[in-house]
């Protein structure tokens, strides 16, 4: 399929490298291409203290559109236990730099409930001002000992239930990607994109 014509490509602003990289796989092992072009930007946005997953996502697509000033996409991901009510949730990042894997077990350890859910909200904007639209993905299961490769995040510490026993770490790239957070939230984003592509082009424009 072409690409459609859009004054500017969609642009992944991030400052994640590991995340521009499942993207890109992601994006390019669907079974529908995506009808525009995706480039990225590295850029670390500030994200809102105190509020929801969505709040804080929406608005940092918001801005990012701004920056961009043009047409984006963005995500965020959380990290939910269960028996935490949700926490560490969107403060994840902070928690893992500060108390590390151990840290993450630890947090459970006066609680029977090891259960916790992997969360990516991608938002996708077609250009300052304009709407942000966010996309929900999800996948469940629970904090264990650190086991595989640690070059992502808390990938280590996940088992999700549908892995038969692996840790995100532990998995291949792609049987991640089929169950991850990132590709159900981006799978819908892309389905969305292509029943859509005339809105969001016109838009954009
Ligand atoms: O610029 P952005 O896109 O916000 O990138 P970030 O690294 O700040 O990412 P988040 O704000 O979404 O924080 C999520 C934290 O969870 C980590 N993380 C995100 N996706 C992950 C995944 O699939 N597996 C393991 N860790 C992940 C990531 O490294 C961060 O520490
Ligand atoms: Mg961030």
């Amino acid at each position: 399929m072409s690409k459609r014509a859009m004054p500017q490509p969609i642009v992944f602003v991030t400052g994640n490298a590991k995340k521009l990289e499942e993207v890109k796989q992601i994006l390019a092992s669907g079974a529908e291409e995506l009808p525009f072009e995706v480039t990225s930007q590295k850029v670390d946005l500030p994200e809102l203290q105190g509020a929801s997953c969505e709040e804080i996502a929406v608005e940092k697509c918001r801005l990012a559109a701004l920056e961009v000033k043009g047409p984006v996409m963005c995500e965020d991901t959380s990290l939910c236990y269960h028996a935490l009510k949700g926490l560490p949730g969107p403060y994840i990042k902070w928690f893992l730099q500060s108390l590390g894997h151990d840290g993450l077990n630890k947090l459970l350890a006066g609680y029977e409930d090891k259960s916790a859910y992997a969360q990516c909200l991608f938002t996708l904007c077609a250009g300052p001002g304009k709407e942000v639209r966010v996309f929900d993905g999800r996948t469940e299961g629970k904090i264990v000992e650190a086991r595989g490769p640690t070059d992502f995040g808390w990938d280590p510490v996940f088992e999700p239930s549908e892995s038969g026993g692996q840790t995100f770490a532990e998995m291949s790239k792609e049987a991640k990607n089929a169950i991850s957070h990132r590709g159900r939230a981006l799978q819908l984003l892309r389905t969305w994109l292509v029943n859509h592509a005339e809105t969001f082009a016109q838009e954009a424009a």
